[in-house]
């Protein structure tokens, strides 16, 4: 089954993959503390706005993190960053920059994971592992709290769905979605947030 690009989202960890059918020549490179996702020096000229972004972005000081599959990754962060909920970041940013108008009106994916032991304001120790999932379609503007590993795609499988995944690590998260059964895997990024920050990983095509 092709899904397109896709998120799974689940507490403290992430995973963002792209698959394409039209632009394989692609790849996850880290630029600072960020992972953007870039055409191969080999990939044929294109001026398609959607294939080139950041898709997993460090927010709040390192006590969350980002991912999607195109610009409104940058406007999360940055509403995070100045201490918007992630449930109002997300919905704000999808639906300012609403799906995409290609084609196929590409829905935007995107998540929020927080994992560190919260700061100010908080009881000592309490630790927030929340994780919020989102989509904007033509249709509809989705945006939910998980407490389970949770998918979300660009193609089929476009409504949040519980989803297997058992990656503890960025490394496991960002292997894992790009072995994932679903055809045309191009290259994958994984995020976890624990009490050390944010740890970020890449798995390009082999
Ligand atoms: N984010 C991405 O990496 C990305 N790659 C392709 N798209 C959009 O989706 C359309 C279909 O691409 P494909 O046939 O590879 O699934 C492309 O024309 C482009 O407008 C993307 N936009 C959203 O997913």
């Amino acid at each position: 089954m092709y899904i397109g690009r896709f998120v799974v989202v689940g507490p403290e960890l992430a995973a963002y993959r792209v698959s394409s059918r039209s632009f394989p020549n692609r790849q996850v490179v880290a630029r600072d503390d960020q992972l953007t996702v870039t055409p191969t020096p080999d990939a044929p000229e294109s001026d398609n706005p959607y294939i080139s972004y950041n898709c997993v972005r460090p927010a709040d000081g390192g006590q969350s993190a980002v991912v999607g599959n195109g610009s409104h990754v940058d406007p999360i962060a940055e509403k995070l960053d100045l201490g918007y909920p992630a449930r109002d970041a997300l919905a704000e940013s999808l639906l300012a920059l609403d799906y995409e108008k290609d084609d196929y009106d590409t829905p935007r994916v995107a998540g929020v994971v927080a994992g560190r032991t919260a700061g100010e304001g908080s009881e000592a120790g309490e630790r927030d592992r929340s994780a919020y999932i989102g989509t904007v379609r033509k249709d509809a503007l989705l945006v939910r709290e998980v407490s389970e590993p949770t998918l979300v795609a660009t193609y089929e499988l476009d409504t949040p769905t519980d989803f297997d995944f058992d990656a503890a690590t960025a490394t496991a998260a960002a292997d894992d979605a790009y072995e994932l059964d679903f055809e045309h895997a191009v290259c994958a990024a994984g995020v976890r947030v624990g009490d050390d920050g944010v740890e970020t990983a890449i798995r390009n095509g082999d």
